[in-house]
């Protein structure tokens, strides 16, 4: 077939079809929500200082939503992690809908010591009489149950769903609410069950706010509440049908309009008191946690939603994150999620979707930085209570952490994680976390420097465990192969004679030089070195001299590790090497001080030689005079008739491998 004749590239016709989908005008398909006028709303100057009645619909509405329902051992482990987290009011099931949820329903009930005592187990059900029935049927012999029924009040769904006028459905919820009540706590053979009952006007924010408040009136004179165990209203949020002709979905509105609506509503109901307002918050628009939140506000008592935001559609509102974010106010919520990670793994199984790892709090991504500037400011703010001595009760304030991870299980350790976009101060809060290694500033910018190449080379995160391998690696720390202090003494040197002591005084060596006199293995061998200097590390480096490794110490620190008996020194040396811009690290951990500072130097002087062999140093010239007379062999016949000389410095410059190949040499020279 010949190609057909056409004007525009495929491509161009892609963009044509891409753009005629898509409407010029929305505002003829879609219609904005008119707002109700509330011009005394108090609910903006308000704030939460109390948690809500909590109701888990995790078991209905979140069940009702699955791919696979939950059978009834899965809702069983689920119904006693809730129970354990401290739910108080726990809806089970649909128990008209199937079997299964009947019979999950009959066992709670009738297995001794599942349902504690304060537990409510609510139960939903259509305004239908027969449904109404089967569900009371499922409670029958529990201790408190708590029975919900819905009916939507919205001009479109009585139009569209049910084909009602508003009289009827308020008929409807009336007859039902009084076949109910009949049934439950006005049946004698219910006497041993505390009943309590919440009524839903279904589609509330899409309804008129006069009808709600029209049919809530009616259906509470039905039931005739108290203060005691008051009704339930329950007040959902959620996307309606706004154009009927088109039959598009959008959501209600904005927060602040839900937030108006439970206002009108606490306001013009009368018995305030014998009343429950809930709220069934769902996310279409992505704001069921702020809805949840400014509707509390409103005057709200009581919140319905689900664990990790499970449920129809964009799901309910998200119970772990409106009961943390009342716990980073210092409000308990009554729930208890110090082990959020078992939560999840409950929650995971149950649902079989995984949670967002940038779901609020419990999001496996939520408390880590991967960023230079915020690993910076969270380990300074670490650092800070550290040196405050912050127990983990004291106040919280740590830059971009507004919770401690540690008050909902998770540990420091992933808090900091390391890529290519990280600084120096990410590689460093892993050392100290796993080494308790309190890198200096300089030390951490050449560390830096080694794991973001690192980093890039693998295109990838860096483990911890992979950090701490390139530090322990890079410094020498678990074994050193070029440079080992294999044993020492530093003595001082009184070959200078001091001032002698003023009469009845002892000699004062304080400021005397320092000998080295050490065995060293290098390269697998063992050589005596020989130095002197102010202190014993300028004592070490004037032996190294000795061998060819001319190294300044630019930088010294040192803190203990640990404490009491365990207690160990951690050096960190700084070196520049003589006629070279290059400086390089050495660090040391010994038990004994002097001793760590030594094998920092040894460790500096290794890095030195091995991680820059090209660089070029002012050594000693091999064809010279070789070894020092402190250099000879441990392990043979050491020459000691002092008649070699010292190697004169030479200006030719040469490479770390070199200083090493020539020792080797000046060695063999020394045995024979
Ligand atoms: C917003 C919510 O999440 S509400 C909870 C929703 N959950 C569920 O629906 C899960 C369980 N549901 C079911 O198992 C079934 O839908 C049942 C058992 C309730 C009813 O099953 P069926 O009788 O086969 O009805 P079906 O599901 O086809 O349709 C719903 C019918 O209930 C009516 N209905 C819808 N809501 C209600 C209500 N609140 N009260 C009374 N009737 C209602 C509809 O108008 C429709 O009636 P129609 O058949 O006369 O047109
Ligand atoms: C039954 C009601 C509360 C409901 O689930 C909803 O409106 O989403």
């Amino acid at each position: 077939m010949p190609p057909l004749p056409s004007l525009y590239t495929p491509a161009q016709l892609l963009i044509v079809c891409l753009f005629l989908g898509r409407l010029k005008d929305p505002s003829t398909k879609y219609r904005a929500f008119k707002p109700l006028n509330l011009p005394d709303r108090q609910w903006p100057s308000k704030t939460i200082t109390k948690p809500p009645r909590w109701l888990s619909t995790d078991l209905r509405d979140g069940n009702q939503s699955l791919v696979d329902p939950m059978d009834g051992d899965q809702k069983w482990t689920y119904f006693k992690m809730l129970v354990e987290l401290g739910y108080k009011e726990i809806e089970v099931s649909f128990p008209s809908a199937s079997q299964t949820d009947f019979d999950f329903t009959r066992r709670l009930v009738e297995t001794p010591g599942v349902v504690p005592d304060d537990v409510w187990l609510q139960v939903l059900s259509p305004c239908r009489e027969e449904l109404i029935k089967r569900t009371v049927e499922s409670l029958k012999g529990a201790k408190k149950a708590l029975l919900h029924i819905y009916l939507a009040t919205s001009e479109c769904f009585q139009r569209i769903v049910f084909g009602m006028t508003e009289d009827q459905s308020l008929e409807l919820a009336v007859k039902c609410t009084r076949y109910a009540r009949s049934i439950t706590k006005d049946d004698p053979s219910q006497a041993g069950t505390e009943w309590a009952f919440e009524f839903s006007p279904e589609t509330f924010s899409d309804s008129r706010p006069e009808f709600v408040i029209r049919v809530c009136e009616a259906v509470k004179e039905a039931w005739e509440p108290t203060a005691e165990n008051p009704i339930i209203f329950n007040l959902p949020e959620r996307f309606v049908v706004v154009n009927s002709k088109i039959a598009a979905t959008v959501e209600v509105s904005t927060p602040n309009v839900y937030a108006d609506q439970v206002e009108y509503f606490c306001k013009n109901m009368t018995e305030r008191e014998k009343i429950c307002v809930s709220l069934h918050p769902h996310n279409d628009r992505g704001c069921a946690i702020a809805a949840a939140e400014l509707a509390q506000m409103a005057g709200a008592d009581r919140v319905e939603g689900c664990l990790f935001g499970n449920g129809e559609r964009t799901g309910n509102v998200d119970l772990v994150t409106l009961a943390l974010n009342l716990y980073t106010q210092g409000i308990h919520p009554n729930i208890d999620f110090s082990d959020l990670n078992r939560v999840i793994d409950v929650v995971e199984v149950s649902n079989k979707i995984p949670v967002h790892p940038r779901a609020p709090y419990g999001g496996s991504l939520v408390v880590c930085a991967f960023s230079g500037s915020h690993q910076d400011a969270i380990k300074k703010g670490f650092q800070v209570r550290k040196k405050a001595g912050h127990s983990d009760k004291d106040l919280w304030q740590l830059p971009y952490l507004p919770l401690d991870p540690q008050d909902i299980g998770r540990t420091y350790e992933a808090i900091i994680r390391v890529n290519s976009q990280s600084g120096k101060g990410g590689a460093a809060w892993i050392i100290l976390r796993n080494l308790d290694l309190d890198l200096p500033r300089g030390l951490q910018v050449a560390f830096s420097n080694i794991v973001q190449k690192r980093a890039d080379e693998v295109g990838r995160e860096l483990l911890s465990a992979e950090i701490q391998d390139l530090f322990e690696r890079t410094y020498f720390l678990k074994e050193n192969p070029r440079f080992t202090l294999v044993d020492y003494t530093i003595s001082t040197d009184r070959s200078v004679s001091p001032a002698p002591p003023e009469p009845g005084k002892t000699l004062d060596t304080k400021n005397m030089k320092r000998i080295f006199e050490g065995v060293i293995s290098i390269d697998g061998k063992e050589h005596k070195l020989k130095g002197s200097g102010n202190g014993s590390i300028s004592s070490l480096a004037n032996a190294l001299s000795s061998i060819g490794i001319e190294l300044d110490v630019a930088d010294y620190k040192e803190h203990a590790i640990g404490g009491g008996r365990d207690v160990k020194a951690a050096s960190y040396i700084e070196c520049t090497a003589a006629g070279s811009p290059h400086k390089v690290w050495g660090v040391g951990v010994h038990e004994d001080v002097v001793q760590s500072s030594l094998i920092a130097l040894l460790s500096a002087a290794s890095n030195f030689i091995t991680s820059r062999p090209n660089t070029p140093l002012l050594l000693r010239n091999k064809h010279g005079p070789t070894l020092s007379q402190d250099l000879g062999l441990v392990n043979g016949s050491p020459k000691s008739n002092g008649n070699l000389s010292m190697p004169k410095p030479s200006a030719v410059p040469m490479s770390g491998s070199d200083a090493v190949r020539i020792l080797e040499e000046n060695t063999k020279l020394a045995e024979s």
